[in-house]
């Protein structure tokens, strides 16, 4: 159990969905959760399916909450940045970005200084607990203390209850950002498009989709309990002179393998570009 407030600073998509996990999880309870966004439409929805508690400004729920989730995009932080550094308690607390691209370094002079600023790239599974995280600890953060877990350890904490969580270097949290912030997305594309073949020969529109979804599943499961590579597992599927390297000539004709590595070298680009101050 956590046993402190957690405000989100913008009530969208990933703070849902982050705070829906927490809260399945059990890792809090309603009451522990705020939130304040610009659109009370985004703010009553939040609301409506976490039961957190809607702050009407960025100060009281700066003066409420022990963390305080950054989730707001990219394009509207430097505001939030300039109101919270107005809030006097903001330095006392835990902040976490999660936004794309904004670096350690413009949250520290948003802020007004070093403090307890995490940058975190999640991705929206963690909403049934299967998320996929990273962080990046700036120099101010808490080093665990005789009463206190660390800021590392808090963070951890949190994220590993809505899936996995990876300490990196902040020099490759873009790169985290194309391949598992952006990469859900991708997934989704090919589970459609594998839906779409199914029903291209034949397969009702629900169980190809069905299929689809617990194939992508299963062979996720398959890689991360066998520990076994990819490619060795892909093997085993694959009998000679048999249905599945057909299948697997088409997707190599069709360059499957380099549309997804450009797929993740863009959205990483578009991450650098999201973290340059606007021009
Ligand atoms: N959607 C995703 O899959 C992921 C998103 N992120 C990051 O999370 C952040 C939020 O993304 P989404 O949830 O998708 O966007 P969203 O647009 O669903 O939510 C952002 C919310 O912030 C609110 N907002 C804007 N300015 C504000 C302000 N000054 N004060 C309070 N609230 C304000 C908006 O009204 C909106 O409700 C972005 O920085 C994005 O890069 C990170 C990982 C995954
Ligand atoms: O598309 C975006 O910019 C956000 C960040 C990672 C996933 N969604």
């Amino acid at each position: 159990m956590f046993s402190g407030k957690i405000g989100f600073i913008g009530s969208g998509q990933m703070a849902t969905a982050l705070a829906s996990g927490m809260l399945s999880a059990g890792l809090l309870q309603k009451d522990q959760l705020l939130a304040c966004d610009v659109s009370s439409a985004s703010a009553e929805k939040f609301a409506a399916v976490t039961g957190g508690q809607i702050c009407p400004s960025i100060a009281m729920l700066t003066e409420k909450a022990d963390v305080i989730f950054l989730s707001v995009k990219p394009q509207s932080m430097a505001g939030v940045l300039q109101t919270l550094s107005q809030v006097s308690t903001s330095r006392e607390k835990l902040i976490i970005s999660i936004a794309a691209g904004i670096t350690l370094a413009t949250l520290e002079a948003g802020l007004g200084g070093p403090g307890r600023i995490v940058r975190v790239m999640p991705n929206t599974p963690a909403l049934v607990g299967a998320g996929a995280s990273a962080f990046a600890l700036s120099q101010g953060t808490h080093a665990a203390s005789a009463n206190r877990p660390s800021d590392s350890q808090i963070v951890r904490q949190l994220l590993e209850t809505v899936g996995v969580a990876e300490e990196v270097p902040e020099s490759l949290m873009d790169a985290v950002t194309g391949l598992s912030g952006s990469g859900p997305a991708y997934v989704y594309q090919i589970i459609e498009a594998l839906s779409d073949g199914g029903v291209r020969v034949g397969l009702p529109r629900a169980t190809a989709t069905r299929l689809a979804a617990q194939t992508v599943l299963g062979a996720a499961q398959m890689v991360l309990s066998t520990k076994e590579h990819p490619g060795a597992l892909k093997d085993a599927v694959t009998s000679p002179g048999g249905t599945t390297i057909a299948g697997l000539h088409a997707l190599e004709s069709g360059g499957l393998r380099a549309a997804l590595m450009t797929a993740v070298v863009a959205a990483t680009q578009r991450a650098k570009e999201l973290g340059q101050p606007p021009r």
